[in-house]
């Protein structure tokens, strides 16, 4: 059964929200996003799609800051368990928009004095920092779908996801050093710990080169591959239907518990579990949980 988008979005409260964006997240309409396309395939299972097939995907102004209110409101939907992340069109992702790359640049280029360029330049990166993070600091889990070119900021992206799948005919490449960029918005910090090779990592880093489907499998850079996009889009929405069916509470303290402790000691995220359990474990969802497993019965939980 589809789900309308509007049913869901009528609760969210997106965390960031920019001005004339109000009125779509909270409207009964189905929202829509300029640049991204929502759908509820399965009960409790949202399927982002980036929506510029004719611009291959590639991240301008517009879909850096709509995918951070995107995922910002998706983690405050209480409809939402999971989502599934993949690309409209023949690529999954070009990169970043060299048109809209180069006119922010020259933009802010214009400003004359280097202390208040400077400040505006980090105001530029971080808006880009902030729809990439977004994945990671949404509390569902994300489950993206890679076809054909995976490029630049599409590593940023994906290595922000919880889980990557691809298929066949993809390939990916960390490609910042080409267009002159040390990669600045998540490659760097994630793919080391996505990948655990630091050597190839930086390889891959360094020179550019593609990696293609069978090598990301090798790498542990993606989970599985499959045929085509059909196909994969199809399986992982099973996959995401699964953990949908798991306890909220489990499921997205586990996402929080797992971001929190990615670069700490383990006595810290141990502690930060605890803290969290000491108030989860008297929740309605263990009880329920142990009680199914004892009378082999399946377990139905509320939304979260
Ligand atoms: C603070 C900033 C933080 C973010 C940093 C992010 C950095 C990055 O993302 S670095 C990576 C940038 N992207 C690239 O270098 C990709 C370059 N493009 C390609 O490799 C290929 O075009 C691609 C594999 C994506 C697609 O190949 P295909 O053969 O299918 O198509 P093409 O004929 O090459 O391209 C079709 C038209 O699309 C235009 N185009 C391609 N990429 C971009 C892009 N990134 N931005 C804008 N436009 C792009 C390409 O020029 C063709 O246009 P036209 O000739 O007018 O048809």
């Amino acid at each position: 059964m589809v789900f309308q988008l509007a049913r869901s979005f009528v609760l969210c409260r997106p965390a960031k929200i920019a001005p004339g964006a109000l009125s779509r997240l909270y409207s009964t309409e189905v929202p829509q996003f300029e640049t991204l396309a929502v759908s509820v395939p399965k009960k409790n299972v949202f399927h982002v799609e980036m929506n510029r097939p004719k611009q291959l995907n590639t991240f301008s102004m517009t879909m850096w800051k709509e995918l951070n209110y995107c995922f910002s409101s998706l983690s405050d939907n209480s409809e939402c368990r999971v989502i599934v992340i993949s690309g409209r069109g023949k690529h999954f992702t070009g990169g970043i928009d060299f048109k809209s790359f180069l006119e922010e640049g020259t933009k802010l280029d214009d400003i004359e004095d280097v202390g208040r360029r400077a400040r505006a330049f980090e105001k530029f990166i971080t808006q880009c920092q902030d729809g990439i993070s977004a994945l990671e600091n949404c509390v569902k889990p994300i489950l993206s779908v890679v076809h054909s070119a995976c490029v630049g900021a599409g590593v940023d992206l994906i290595t922000a996801a919880d889980m990557r799948y691809c298929t066949e005919d993809s390939w990916f490449q960390v490609k910042e050093v080409d267009i002159g960029l040390a990669a600045d918005v998540g490659t760097l910090q994630r793919l080391p710990k996505v990948v655990g090779n630091t050597s190839t990592v930086r390889e891959l880093i360094y020179t550019a080169r593609k990696v293609m489907s069978k090598e990301a499998l090798e790498l542990g850079l993606v989970s599985r591959i499959y045929p085509n996009q059909e196909i994969a889009i199809k399986e992982v929405l099973e996959i995401a239907d699964s953990i949908a069916k798991k306890s909220p509470i489990a499921v997205q303290n586990s996402k929080i518990n797992l971001v929190y402790s990615q670069s700490r000691p383990n006595k810290d995220g141990l502690y930060h579990i605890n803290l969290i359990n000491q108030a989860s474990l008297q929740s309605e969802d263990p009880k329920r949980g142990a009680m199914a497993a004892v009378t082999k019965s399946v377990p139905e939980y509320e939304n979260l």
